[in-house]
């Protein structure tokens, strides 16, 4: 049985249940403290104003002016202490959920946009948090309130009170259908602001090529599209809101006129004095009031269900890539490495969400579900209506077979799409194959724990990816422990510490978000001095195809090579030099090991590598076949 998402986060949110209690509690305090405030009024109108009584005017309003103020300095700490839980819990969930999302598989990435996963850490958390401190808290107090209201009512005079709260039956029903609105109403402007996010991130990241293809103008229009239709969305959502709280007010001043009538005429009737019911109108306007607020904090309820419902969608996620319990350390590794039978296939889920009129869907607009009835004789939670899925699978190696020694280069080669980086991304388990095993030194990699696995592993990919920040905070990145005399070292062998030292902050240079103020060539020496200064036994290189100038290039390759020695190294090989000189040459066709063996033997082979040779890879260095002659 699934359980709702109110009752999940309050599972969730189990550590904070005694500061949930002290807020109530405080705010109980606070509520109570003004409620007597009718009593007191009638006292001063009755008895101490009309000249009856032994009580003097300054101890009544001394006691009347005790409470306020003593109502003031118990919101203070309230306030004070649902600022510190709300921040506390959304500071926790956020960090869960980014701890989640750190170990989903790559193919959790392949398959959505980072600007709408970050909009789940970060817009829909901090709309989560509202569902105690602005919705439950709020909604307990006012509940207590009302309790509290009613029980002084009705000792008052239980007549009136029951007349009073002849209006609840009309307040259940206009909750019951427009919670239903507001709630798919605020879920469509959560999903449209997801889009939004993808899109933003998306196009922000690849503003070169925007501008370059002179796509300002249909970005701009993507853009306005997309904030319309979020515009639109908040719009309905609000226009519910405000119905709904429209109409608490009127049911309120119809139940508080029928009040003064049947009241005032009992006043005329000299069955009730007057100083009785302004109280009990004071004292009404302490029921109407909370349940008037219910509307508000309905909304804010069923607003922040819907950020809920969207951060434990991405919790619910497994990580396909689990590691075993009984997971071994791995202190050192050989690089002795092995695929048996190797197959993968790719599974991209292609989500269509329900298009009103249905068209086909736009990925860039979400439109707003519909409700599935006309009217609810009781409150439905109306979940989320699950997306069509559908399966695109793709074949990305198939039954793949050959062992690298230890200290071993194996060069890749083979026509685009078919099927190298698949087999490189199951070195580091960032698939999992469907069949067949992958072992290092003698054991299936599922045996051991990830992160001790990774250890052993470093990435030299074209796409060099460096963060924001220094030269040396992205060098140790793999190993935040390494002195300043190894940073220096690997800089070194990577042929960048030249070029780090002209920088005027040297290492500390800040080198802009992804590398941005830096060379192709340096950028690339970054990277093989981030992997060098990591001392991997396993390296997984993905040779640049980017033309880098002569010097450049001479650079780099230096560095590469000193980077390769003493380890088993997996090179998606585009220079001629690279290919000739590797223990092993696999050529993959269709995702399958087409031939394999040395240069001079594949050369002699004929067939697909002869073809490659023909075409690509004289190609691609053809100053280097005088060398190789
Ligand atoms: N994330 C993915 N989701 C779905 N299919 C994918 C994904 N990545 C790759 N593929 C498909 O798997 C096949 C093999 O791709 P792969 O990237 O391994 O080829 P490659 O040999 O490295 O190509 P290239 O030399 O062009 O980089 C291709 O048909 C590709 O379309």
């Amino acid at each position: 049985m699934t359980i709702s998402p109110v009752k999940r986060y309050l599972l969730w949110a189990k550590p904070y249940w005694w500061t949930i209690g002290l807020i109530i509690a405080l705010g109980i305090v606070q509520f109570v403290a003004p409620l007597s405030t009718p009593i007191y009024t009638q006292l001063l109108i009755d008895e101490v104003l009309a000249g009856k009584g032994d009580l003097g005017l300054y101890p009544v309003v001394g006691i009347m002016a005790a409470i306020l103020f003593f109502g003031v300095v118990v919101n203070f700490f309230r306030h004070y202490c649902s600022a510190l839980l709300g921040n506390r819990m959304m500071k926790d969930l956020r960090e869960q959920l980014y701890t989640h999302l750190q170990k989903m598989p790559v193919s959790f990435y392949d398959q959505r946009q980072v600007g709408g996963i970050s909009s789940r850490v970060i817009h829909d958390i901090g709309g989560a948090q509202n569902l105690i401190g602005g919705g439950i808290i709020n909604l307990v107090l006012d509940l207590f309130m009302v309790l509290f209201a009613g029980f002084l009512l009705f000792r008052m005079d239980a007549f009136l009170a029951a007349l009073s709260l002849a209006i609840l039956p009309f307040y259940y029903l206009s909750f019951t259908n427009m919670n239903v609105h507001i709630r798919l109403a605020w879920r469509s402007v959560h999903r449209q602001m997801e889009r939004i996010s993808g899109t933003l991130v998306e196009r922000m990241a690849g503003i070169r090529i925007v501008q370059a293809f002179n796509g300002e103008r249909q970005e701009q229009e993507r853009f306005s599209g997309q904030t319309k239709q979020h515009y639109k969305h908040t719009l309905s959502a609000h226009l519910f809101s405000n119905v709904l709280g429209r109409l608490s007010e009127t049911f309120a001043h119809t139940g508080g006129i029928v009040i003064w009538l049947v009241g005032g005429s009992m006043v005329l009737a000299g069955k009730m004095t007057a100083g009785e019911i302004i109280a009990f109108q004071m004292l009404l306007g302490n029921l109407y009031g909370p349940i008037q607020r219910f509307a508000d904090v309905n909304v804010t309820i069923q607003n922040s269900i819907t950020n809920i419902e969207r951060v434990f969608e991405v919790l619910d996620e497994k990580p396909s890539i689990e590691e075993s319990e009984d997971a071994m350390s791995m202190p050192r590794c050989d690089g002795h490495i092995v695929f048996r039978n190797v197959s993968y296939t790719y599974s991209a889920r292609n989500l269509a969400y329900p298009q009103n009129g249905g068209g086909p869907a736009n990925p860039d607009l979400v439109e707003r579900e519909k409700a599935p009835k006309r009217f609810f004789w009781k409150p439905t939670s109306v979940r989320p209506v699950p997306p069509e899925i559908t399966i695109e699978e793709r074949q990305g190696i198939k039954n793949i077979s050959f062992e690298a020694r230890s200290g071993e280069v194996i060069a890749l080669v083979g026509p685009s799409g078919a099927g190298k980086s698949t087999l490189i991304n199951l070195i580091p388990r960032f698939y999992e194959p469907a069949c067949g095993e992958v072992y290092i030194d003698g054991r299936d990699i599922r045996e051991y724990r990830i992160d001790d696995l990774r250890k052993h592993i470093a990435l030299v990919l074209q796409d060099n990816i460096l963060f924001s920040g220094s030269i040396k905070d992205n060098l140790v990145y793999g190993r935040p422990d390494a002195t300043m005399k190894e940073v220096v070292a690997a800089a070194k062998a990577a042929n960048a510490h030249e070029f780090i030292t002209d920088f005027k902050d040297g290492y500390d240079s800040i080198i802009g978000e992804r590398g941005m103020r830096l060379s192709g060539g340096q950028k690339q020496r970054l990277a093989i001095a981030r992997a060098i200064l990591k001392d991997p036994k396993i390296l997984i290189l993905d040779e640049a195809t980017s033309a880098l100038d002569s010097e450049s290039e001479a650079m780099v390759t230096e560095a590469l090579e000193r980077l390769m020695e003493g380890r088993t190294t997996f090179v998606i090989a585009h220079r001629l030099a690279t290919v000739v000189r590797a223990n092993q040459i696999l050529v993959v066709d269709g995702g399958e090991i087409v031939q394999r063996g040395s240069h001079g033997k594949l050369l002699r082979e004929g067939g697909l590598y002869r073809k490659l040779y023909e075409q690509q890879l004289k190609a691609m260095r053809p100053e280097e076949l005088a060398g190789l002659a």
